[in-house]
């Protein structure tokens, strides 16, 4: 029986995937841990605890260094929510440009005015329209390719900026979207610009006082990617000026409250039925994986391997990625008179793993000899079905 604590709300219909063999939220020393937002940079992890996925794609909340440390391997399931994330994106844009959150306000305050006077004195109320007026997506992968492509299915016209973008993601980018090879090259002639970059070192600040300077007056940032991607107190000093027209964002900070030219939705983003359902499907399946077969893609701290198990026992090795470790691994499986079926390694960053197969159940002493190789961080042993 495998056991899998879970974070935050996670949908059922991820749940309803893992089978009879998975008990949930039964036990504190669990096998997975399947979560959301939760913060994790600081939690301490229980030593039976081999997977963690993120459902959902930031995963600024893992300390992925300390969980490669103590060999748990780690995965987020980019591109579950991100239509989700396109979606609201694309309908703030269009509330921004059409102003419809103060005309609705003034409408919800007014039942008894005469409206169509007001429309006439009031210039809040005529907007503009979104076609033609160029947008800025910075970050192609699989929210910002899938904005950058509506919005240009819409009549704008879109200028990306991603300088590690994948393969992948340039092939579903349309063709005439206009690919920027600097951050100020994409914004200096946009209308509106919305951000779709993880949360890191490189990105932290990345819409600063300086980068605002390059935009046009009037404006309008989203940021439906993280808190702390825009500076926002750089913002509020725009806003404040009039460089900048307006500001949406996912990610509430006091000094953003209480301004009509700021909106602001609580983290929701990603929160769909479908979004969150996708990512808890994914999670369940990527946990079950490596659980079962040791086999494992796109994890955040390990390589790629998928090696079908044709033999009745798999060893999984997570070591540090040094010279002579599958040499060492092969010595002490001939030195213990086990005979190696199958063997695998692949190396990420400062990370590695070995799976070896064999056909005899592994002994006390081969584990041990395989624990005692200096960096080998973490002996697994899994048993075909
Ligand atoms: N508001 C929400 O609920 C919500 C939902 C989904 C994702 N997100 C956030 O949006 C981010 C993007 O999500 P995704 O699924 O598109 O992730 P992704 O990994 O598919 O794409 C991120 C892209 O950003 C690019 N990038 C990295 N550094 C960059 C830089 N300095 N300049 C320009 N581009 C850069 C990468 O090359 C990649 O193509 C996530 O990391 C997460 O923080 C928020
Ligand atoms: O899990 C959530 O509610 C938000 C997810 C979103 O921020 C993400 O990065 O995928």
């Amino acid at each position: 029986m495998y056991n899998v604590k879970t974070f935050n709300a996670i949908s059922q219909d991820g749940l309803d995937k893992f089978s009879d063999k998975y008990q949930i939220n039964q036990i504190d020393n669990p096998d997975a841990y399947l979560i959301r937002s939760a913060n994790m940079l600081d939690a301490d992890f229980p030593e039976n605890l081999k997977v963690i996925v993120r459902a959902g794609a930031g995963f600024n909340n893992l300390p992925i260094d300390r969980l490669s440390e103590l060999g748990i391997a780690a995965f987020n399931t980019p591109g579950s929510n991100a239509n989700a994330v396109k979606e609201v994106v694309l309908s703030m844009i269009i509330a921004s440009v059409r102003h419809l959150f103060p005309v609705a306000n003034f409408s919800a305050n007014n039942l008894h005015a005469d409206i169509s006077k007001m429309k006439k004195i009031d210039p809040r109320f005529k907007g503009t329209e979104i076609r033609d007026k160029t947008l800025a997506v910075i970050g192609l992968g699989h929210v910002g390719s899938l904005v950058a492509n509506a919005a240009n299915d819409l009549g704008m016209d879109v200028v990306g900026y991603d300088p590690y973008l994948s393969s992948d993601a340039a092939w579903r980018i349309e063709s005439d979207i206009t690919r920027a090879n600097t951050l100020e090259d994409a914004i200096k002639d946009a209308d509106i610009i919305t951000v779709h970059v993880p949360k890191n070192d490189e990105t932290t600040d990345l819409i600063d006082e300086e980068a605002i300077k390059q935009m046009k007056t009037g404006v309008s940032i989203l940021n439906y990617a993280r808190l702390g991607i825009v500076n926002n107190q750089a913002v509020v000093d725009a806003l404040d000026e009039g460089k900048v027209a307006s500001y949406i964002t996912d990610f509430g900070d006091d000094v953003l409250m209480n301004r009509e030219d700021v909106v602001i939705t609580p983290h929701i983003g990603g929160s769909t039925v479908e979004a969150e359902g996708n990512g808890a499907v994914r999670g369940a399946k990527i946990i079950q994986r490596y659980l079962e077969t040791g086999n494992l893609s796109q994890s955040l701290n390990l390589p790629n391997m998928n090696v079908s198990m044709h033999s009745p026992y798999r060893i999984t090795l997570i070591h540090k990625n040094i010279p002579n470790m599958v040499g060492q691994i092969a010595t002490k499986a001939a030195d213990n008179n086990f005979n190696i079926n199958q063997m695998s390694n692949g190396a990420k960053g400062e990370m590695a793993y070995t799976m070896v197969d064999f056909c005899d159940e592994p002994t006390e002493q081969l584990l041990n000899d395989l624990k005692s190789i200096n960096e080998v961080i973490r002996v697994r042993v899994i048993k075909r079905k």
